[in-house]
């Protein structure tokens, strides 16, 4: 039975109170309310929180996560969920600068205990890094195991190779039934020849690794300059791609838009596709890896990002043209705008390219963008004066054929 403080900060943040929200869920978890983990780190990112209050929030998220909260957690999620969430949060950035090496090194350990799930992580971010050798060597013993995303990384990077990891092949056709993208993942290896299991490869450590993770400045192609549209080719990989559309279809479900008349969202003509909105407290350490990449592209810093989302389109549905930034309504929208400021910048990063149409298009500057698997596309919503930039105007046209996966993220002011 939820508790009340529970109760009483879940209807403040229905109601837009966000303090009150964090400051209900803040006692609930200093109460010994496992429950009040997660919904406390999603209140207190989506309130933008910084400074003194950050700080104390994190603190008491620290200690539950540390302390005698976390075996509560790990039961109720039937999975060592604490601890994925305890290396998120310190990667976060909430209360503290950031700590990649600290929270990849904490996976590692986790990992050595025996926690699969942690050695996934790890792999991913090898994968991601560049360490190729090392995220197959620690891919195909998970594979073995039967882990399923494990076994999804290896056939894409058998596809993208043109030989498939002989570990990983004979789990395709029972990928091709209980994951959403094993049939695309079977179909894409189909014909390559097997290639024997990788020699051993050391695994680089957490500050190799966490330096090579955002190391290099993403590469950029200007489509227009003022407001700014730019290009990163390859910003994320294909395995990474793949990662992040299987981690959404848990969150999946049909896109609203928000009705001025009634306050309320609801779904409407003008935007037709399924959307995830991935709560920080249910990202891991590869998620918020794609999250800060996508943040550096916009040259911001993690309290400023909006919950990551992903978008799935269909044939025949799209985005119509619209703005990012918000407008003032007097009530919510507005104290959400004083507390964070605008939606600056948007960052898109395309997850998939089997599809035709559903081009991202700007009708009043003539640019338009398709994208391939794991390109990221980064525009302002601004002018150079902090208003809404009226050429921003842009849209997800239909989609023809097949299905278009994309990854976006409205970054704010502050
Ligand atoms: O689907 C698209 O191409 C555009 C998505 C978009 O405009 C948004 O997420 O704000
Ligand atoms: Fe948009």
């Amino acid at each position: 039975m939820a508790s009340p403080l529970l109760d009483d900060g879940y209807t403040a943040w229905r109601e837009g109170r966000m303090e009150d929200a964090v400051a209900a869920l803040q006692s609930g978890v200093a109460a010994g309310e496992a429950a009040a983990i997660a919904p406390l780190f999603d209140a207190a990112l989506e309130a933008g929180l910084t400074g003194d209050a950050a700080a104390s929030v994190r603190a008491t998220l620290d200690s539950a996560l540390e302390g005698p909260l976390a075996p509560v957690l790990d039961q109720a999620a039937g999975q060592r969920a604490a601890a994925r969430l305890g290396a998120v949060v310190l990667a976060s950035g909430l209360g503290r600068a950031g700590d990649w090496p600290g929270a990849i090194a904490a996976r590692q350990s986790d990992h050595e205990r025996g926690d699969l799930r942690a050695g996934l992580e790890i792999a991913l971010l090898c994968e991601l890094a560049g360490f190729t050798g090392a995220a197959l060597s620690l891919l195909e013993p998970l594979a073995r195991s039967g882990q399923g995303e494990a076994i999804a990384a290896l056939l894409r990077l058998g596809a993208q190779r043109g030989e498939v990891s002989e570990v990983a092949v004979p789990h395709a056709p029972a990928l091709a039934r209980a994951h959403p993208l094993g049939p695309a993942l079977q179909q894409a290896i189909s014909g390559l020849p097997a290639a024997a299991a990788s020699a051993p490869c050391p695994v680089p450590d957490a500050q190799a690794l966490a330096d090579a993770l955002f190391a290099r400045e993403p590469e950029r192609e200007t489509l227009h300059d003022a407001p700014r549209i730019q290009t990163a080719p390859g910003l994320i990989s294909a395995v990474l791609s793949d990662y992040l559309t299987a981690a959404s279809v848990p969150f999946l479900h049909t896109a609203t838009i928000f009705d001025p008349d009634t306050g309320e969202q609801r779904p409407d003509e003008y935007r037709r596709s399924l959307t995830a909105s991935l709560p920080p407290s249910a990202m891991d350490l590869p998620a918020l890896a794609i999250r800060d990449r996508m943040l550096t592209l916009a040259g911001a810093q993690s309290h400023q990002s909006e919950p990551l989302a992903v978008l799935v389109y269909q044939p025949g549905q799209e985005y119509r043209p619209h703005f990012d930034f918000i407008a003032p309504d007097g009530g919510r929208a507005s104290d959400d705008l004083a507390r964070r400021g605008q939606r600056a910048h948007t960052v898109l990063v395309k997850l998939n390219e089997e599809h035709t149409g559903g081009a991202t298009s700007f009708p009043r500057l003539d640019v338009a963008w398709q994208g391939r698997r794991g390109d990221a596309l980064v525009f302002d919503n601004l002018d150079a004066a902090g208003k809404g930039e009226k050429a921003s105007l842009h849209a997800g046209l239909p989609v023809e054929t097949g299905t278009k996966i994309l990854a976006s993220l409205w970054v704010r002011e502050r």
